[in-house]
């Protein structure tokens, strides 16, 4: 059966209508909140599985702006905006590569746009430093990488959610595969972690024939994709860069403020608003030692992957003009 992707309203009215009286009702308590579907009777084998691809949808649907809503929408840069961007991003460097897609399973490739899609849900527009140095409950439930650890943890409690249930056609071993590659996946978007663990992924791309067999290869590639994907608007043409460049600079100078006026901290430079003059300058050294670095190495070795170095070296020069 070939069921048009539509909205999961119209698919609903569709399925209703090929399958009317056996539906006794759709409720929508509010838009993708609660879908109650119940069946009146025995359907026929192909209504029954219209009636499947619409609960699936349905449920697909509902996961998805359910993500959406655990976003908060008052932080300038990690919102669902910054969620969509870094799925997409994953996206095309999966589509794109077909090394990728012979590297991973489907399984990796559905834990990865599960895990970009999530890696920030609930994020409070601080960072872990913050949460960790002001005493916040996250801080005590997790120690280190507490907020990667909360949005993983809000991760698995959306799936589970009644409705949300966008895995039941897994089995319980890959189920538990699953979870344990997401996790690892926001875990890794921590750029303290990424940090740590890039020059082993340095000195693994740079051997010749790496085979990406060994799950310690396979689980290094998958968490420097995750931040490639996580920092890709540093890749975006110039205009959306700027903007985004704008929100970041926001959001890092309301924590400065905040460390300033509530803590008595004086905030280091990137979050300090008083050197806002040289967010160009600060940008070039952010591209030169967190970004460039990735990407250049990502690019090396996936060719189609490249239009994120070049992206990024572009916007490099466009904040080198604007510095000096
Ligand atoms: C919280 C991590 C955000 C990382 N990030 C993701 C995407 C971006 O595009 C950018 C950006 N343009 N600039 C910065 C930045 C701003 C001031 C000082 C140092 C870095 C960070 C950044």
């Amino acid at each position: 059966v070939s069921v048009k992707p539509v909205w999961p309203f119209e698919q609903a009215q569709n399925s209703k209508s090929l399958i009317t009286k056996h539906f006794t009702m759709f409720h929508f308590k509010s838009w993708g909140e609660e879908i109650l579907v119940r069946r009146k009777s025995s359907l026929s084998k192909s209504a029954n599985c219209i009636c499947k691809l619409s609960v699936n949808f349905l449920s697909l649907c509902q996961w998805v702006l359910t993500v959406k809503r655990g976003y908060r929408n008052n932080v300038p840069y990690h919102n669902w905006h910054h969620a969509v961007s870094t799925a997409q991003s994953m996206f095309a460097m999966l589509m794109a590569t077909d090394q990728l897609q012979t590297i991973f399973s489907r399984l990796e490739i559905l834990a990865l746009m599960i895990a970009t899609l999530n890696h920030d849900v609930d994020h409070r527009g601080v960072n872990n430093s913050f949460i960790e140095r002001t005493h916040q409950p996250l801080a005590q439930l997790y120690g280190h990488s507490s907020l990667e650890n909360h949005h993983y943890n809000l991760c698995v409690f959306i799936l589970n959610n009644t409705g949300s249930q966008i895995l039941s056609g897994l089995s319980a071993e890959e189920h538990k595969a699953l979870l344990h590659i997401i996790k690892r996946a926001i875990l890794a978007t921590d750029l303290t972690v990424y940090m740590e663990r890039r020059k082993e992924f340095f000195s693994l791309a740079n051997k010749s024939g790496v085979s990406w067999k060994s799950e310690k290869q396979r689980d290094l590639l998958r968490s420097m994709l995750m931040t490639a994907s996580d920092l890709s608007a540093i890749t975006k043409p110039w205009p959306e860069q700027k903007r985004i460049a704008r929100l970041v600079a926001m959001e890092f100078f309301a924590q400065g403020d905040k460390e300033r006026e509530e803590f008595k901290i004086k905030p280091i430079d990137i979050m300090n608003r008083e050197n806002s003059t040289r967010l160009p300058y600060m940008q070039v050294e952010y591209i030169d030692e967190v970004c460039y670095p990735l990407y250049k190495t990502v690019s090396r070795l996936f060719d189609s992957c490249s239009p994120l170095l070049n992206g990024c070296k572009k916007n490099r020069e466009n904040w080198l003009q604007l510095a000096d």
